[in-house]
């Protein structure tokens, strides 16, 4: 592959039967029949040449253009920009590119799709070549090509692989974290609170007699209470808590920079309301409690691992006192 800055050997005019006159009709052809813009601007950027491309692709009277500023003719361009650049083709004598991710389009030219995008422009990868003619004159040539269609896909994957990431970070169920996210929303406020030396709880709530409730209610009036269970405390929550499904009717928040003190409040208070909250299912009305653990970050922990077991076990300590309360893991030691 020859690199783009060799420069190129004048294979058709130094055939000598081809005239002057019989290469401009070629040239001309050549940049008439291109799927790609052509324009070329002097070193006062007025245009002195553009191909079919563009004179389909704009409202412009051809007459009108030849001669106009490039920023007369296209006043969308961006000119502080644009000058600088062709100024630096010109001064370097060196090609540049500008690709749709850096800049979606440069000329507003509309892209006749019928499939709907973000933009009504043609979405453009424009290069800038410099040219010198024999007299040292000096021209710059700009390359528009539409990519419109591979700029559309390229948006419609990185919006389902956005989609799917956050669908792979949520209960099916309940809408909130699953586990695995929640887990590995702990392992980074663990670091940050090692890093940082600042105050990290956790609360870890498992729904009381769930397997009873199941079996009066059924599955489905199971999966309503875990629902509305999970709705409820989403709203006592502050953003910055991370909320998650741990198992089936266990549950587990991330508190960070809180202390136990903190931790216990809120614990209680999930407490208080899933108790006085009616749920209702098929016309029955449910009753529901839980037992919650709370713990908090010390020195004693060496993982996050080992918080999440200090709170388990505060957890079934609250069952085995008789659930539909909060024990704290400090209790415990
Ligand atoms: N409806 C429904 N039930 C579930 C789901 N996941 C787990 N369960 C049920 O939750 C019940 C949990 O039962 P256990 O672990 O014995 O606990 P429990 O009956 O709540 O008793 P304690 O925790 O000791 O108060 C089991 O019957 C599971 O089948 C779910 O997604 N939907």
């Amino acid at each position: 592959m020859p690199d783009i800055n060799t420069p190129i050997s004048p294979a058709i005019s130094e055939v000598p039967d081809v005239n002057e006159l019989v290469l401009k009709q070629i040239n001309s052809q050549i940049a008439n029949q291109l799927n790609t813009g052509v324009l070329v601007v002097d070193a006062d950027f007025n245009i002195v040449i553009w191909n079919r491309f563009l004179q389909v692709h704009t409202d412009k009277i051809p007459g009108n253009i030849i001669g106009q500023s490039i920023f007369c003719a296209f006043p969308e361009l961006p000119q502080r920009w644009l000058s600088r650049k062709l100024s630096s083709v010109l001064q370097l004598n060196t090609p540049s590119f500008c690709s749709w991710q850096q800049r979606h389009h440069l000329f507003e030219l509309p892209h006749t799709r019928p499939i709907t995008t973000d933009s009504e422009f043609m979405a453009q990868n424009c290069t800038f070549l410099p040219i010198e003619t024999d007299d040292n004159s000096k021209y710059i040539c700009i390359l528009i090509e539409d990519v419109t269609d591979a700029c559309h896909y390229q948006m419609q994957l990185q919006k389902t692989l956005a989609e799917i990431a956050q669908i792979s970070r949520i209960d099916g169920l309940t809408q909130i974290y699953n586990r695995r996210h929640w887990q590995d929303s702990l392992e980074q406020e663990y670091a940050k609170a090692r890093r940082h030396d600042k105050k990290l709880s956790l609360i870890m709530l498992d729904l009381d007699h769930f397997k009873l409730l199941n079996d009066n209610y059924g599955h489905q009036g199971g999966d309503m209470v875990l629902i509305e269970v999970s709705a409820l405390i989403s709203a006592l929550l502050r953003v910055e808590d991370t909320f998650g499904r741990y198992g089936g009717e266990e549950f587990a928040i991330i508190l960070p920079e809180t202390d136990s003190a903190g931790a216990i409040e809120l614990a209680q208070r999930i407490c208080r309301i899933i108790a006085i909250t009616p749920f209702t299912y098929n016309d029955q009305v449910i009753n529901v409690t839980v037992s919650l653990g709370v713990a908090q970050l010390s020195s004693r922990e060496a993982n996050y691992e080992e918080l999440i077991t200090q709170t388990d076990s505060a957890l079934y300590q609250a069952k085995s006192q008789g659930r539909n309360q909060v024990c704290n893991a400090t209790e415990l030691l």
